[in-house]
């Protein structure tokens, strides 16, 4: 049967509107997706530097960070791209012919012109941090320290770089920025932001203690809950929108190499001859020091005793237990004015939380490999006595490769770390595994450098930069999807109510 003429003709008419909106829809659609792709298109990426100098007493180190310009404020962006180790001592080391301090830097700002494009280095700032080893100098010979700082300083304003200074940090900022830096790094800033804090229940992540050993003093830096009892050991930061009660201390002459000074110097009561028999050095080991250079240091000059040999032959006998007793013997335990005190008389309130244990820490019981995470205390001691135990001869077989300076040292180093956990900050086999021993973090080195130059550049913001809860991707995609869904439910919602006579049982 022939389908009447006007029939036919709006059957034409509606099979054209449909085609007509399909065509829409489908252009509609690709426009989307188009938007959502250019719109997500990764920007040109601009990248800042920075170097930071960490002059410490036992060597310097260059470091350069690396960031997305348009991220400063975000946690977790800057990245350590390149460290270099600076030839020779520390720079407190060349207190009687100060030019050297500053040449001694030449090589290694010679390798951050080629690690850095040129066009950028006329805005990257260059900061030069000094620690114990310069504020052992001021205290011996404030003239000699300053001469030190001009040096470098002059040095550093030669190479085209945005020159920011060069200054002797105290302990609280060298505890302080090893704090901001291992958390900055670990990503325990970054928690109040985004739809997690609106979970129920939802714990922001906790902040992880810093403990640092350097070469002449320590730091002891974590977030505590009890009340801060002295003034000197108590900061208060403001970081991303959350207030931290931060409780620091810096124990001068306590870092590894000053303590084996003091461990020495106490021995040297009983010495009647020039030979000292040591029992932190193992057996067979043997080296000659001048009490002269062993008493320059105003760590020791208490208990210099005038009638000491010029010169000592320092002879290993390996004995952990006796060396124990040495090393305990530098901490004093007896007076405490506070409700709780570590050691020396200085406050310290209850243990709280993990911490990451840098520097000396890791350099020490990443040798002995003792940086496993599930190891007991008791098992720590045993691996260290075991060492201690073995003739320096088969030590020196086993290990060519390592400086004889560090090699030697590792009997009395793990011993000292053990103790001033132990002994001095009061961690015990409950707790021994909350210390996490960190060399790096996501392949920038723990430290206190890292912080430094946040803070100093205005990178870490009081609160937290708003950002919108989706990210941009996240936003497109949810834009394309329910546009679709809204095309989708408009087109059924026209088919059904407005059925078009072409789609009439019968017609089609
Ligand atoms: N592979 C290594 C490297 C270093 N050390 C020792 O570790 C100690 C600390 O080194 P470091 O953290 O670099 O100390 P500094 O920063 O130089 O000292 P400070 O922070 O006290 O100024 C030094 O005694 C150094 O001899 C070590 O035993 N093994
Ligand atoms: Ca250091």
């Amino acid at each position: 049967m022939d389908e009447p003429k006007a029939a036919k003709q709006k059957k034409t008419w509606h099979k054209k509107v449909i085609i007509f909106l399909g065509a829409l829809f489908v252009l509609g659609v690709i426009s989307l997706v188009a938007i959502a792709v250019v719109q997500n298109k990764p920007l040109p990426k601009n990248i800042k530097y920075g170097i930071v100098l960490d002059a410490g007493s036992s060597h310097t180190s260059v470091y350069i960070y690396e960031w997305p310009a348009e991220k400063e404020n975000d946690t977790g962006v800057v990245q350590q791209i390149n460290e270099c180790k600076v030839e020779g001592n520390g720079i407190s080391s060349y207190g009687h012919e100060p030019l050297k301090a500053g040449l001694s830097l030449q090589k290694c700002m010679n390798k951050a012109r080629q690690v850095i494009p040129e066009k950028q280095q006329r805005e990257t700032p260059v900061y030069l941090g000094a620690t114990a080893g310069m504020r052992l100098l001021r205290l011996t010979n404030a003239t000699m320290a300053e001469e030190v700082l001009s040096s470098v300083e002059n040095t550093l304003r030669s190479f085209p770089f945005d020159f920011q200074g060069a200054r002797i940090i105290t302990g609280q900022e060298e505890g302080a920025y090893g704090w901001i830096t291992i958390n900055y790094l670990l990503g325990n800033f970054i928690q109040d932001s985004g739809w997690f804090k609106y979970i129920p229940n939802f714990k922001p992540t906790e902040t992880s203690g810093a403990l640092d050993l350097g070469g002449a003093s320590t730091q002891i830096t974590f977030e505590s809950k009890r009340e801060i009892e002295s003034q000197e050991n108590s900061l208060h930061f403001r970081l991303y929108g959350k207030s931290y009660d931060i409780y620091t201390h810096s124990f001068l002459c306590y870092g590894k190499d000053q303590a084996l000074r003091l461990q020495i110097a106490n021995s040297i009561k009983d010495a009647t001859d020039s030979i000292l028999l040591d029992p932190c050095f193992n057996s067979g080991y043997r080296r000659n020091a001048s009490t002269n250079d062993l008493y320059s240091s105003p760590c020791i000059s208490k208990l210099r005793i005038p009638t000491a040999p010029s010169t000592l032959d320092i002879r290993g006998t390996g004995n952990y237990q006796l060396c124990k007793r040495n090393v305990q013997a530098i901490f004093n335990r007896t007076h405490c004015t506070y409700s709780h005190c570590s050691f020396n008389g200085v406050f310290q309130p209850s243990l709280d939380g993990t911490f990451g244990a840098f520097s000396a820490y890791y350099f020490v019981m990443n040798f002995l490999n003792l940086t496993n995470e599930q190891m007991s205390l008791d098992k720590v001691k045993e691996t260290v006595e075991r060492h201690c135990s073995r003739p320096w001869d088969e030590v020196k077989k086993d290990f060519p490769k390592i400086k004889e300076k560090y090699l030697s040292e590792y009997c009395f180093s793990g011993t000292y770390i053990l103790n001033l956990l132990e002994y001095g900050y009061g961690f015990s086999s409950e707790n021994w595994n909350d210390i996490r021993f960190l060399g790096k973090i996501k392949d920038s080195d723990a430290g206190w450098t890292l912080g430094y130059m946040l803070n100093l550049t205005n990178m870490i913001p009081a609160e937290l930069p708003y950002s919108p809860p989706l990210s941009h991707a996240g936003y497109t995609g949810l834009m394309v999807f329910f546009s679709i869904l809204l095309v989708c439910i408009i087109l059924t919602c026209w088919l059904s109510f407005r059925k078009p006579k072409c789609l009439h049982k019968g017609i089609i």
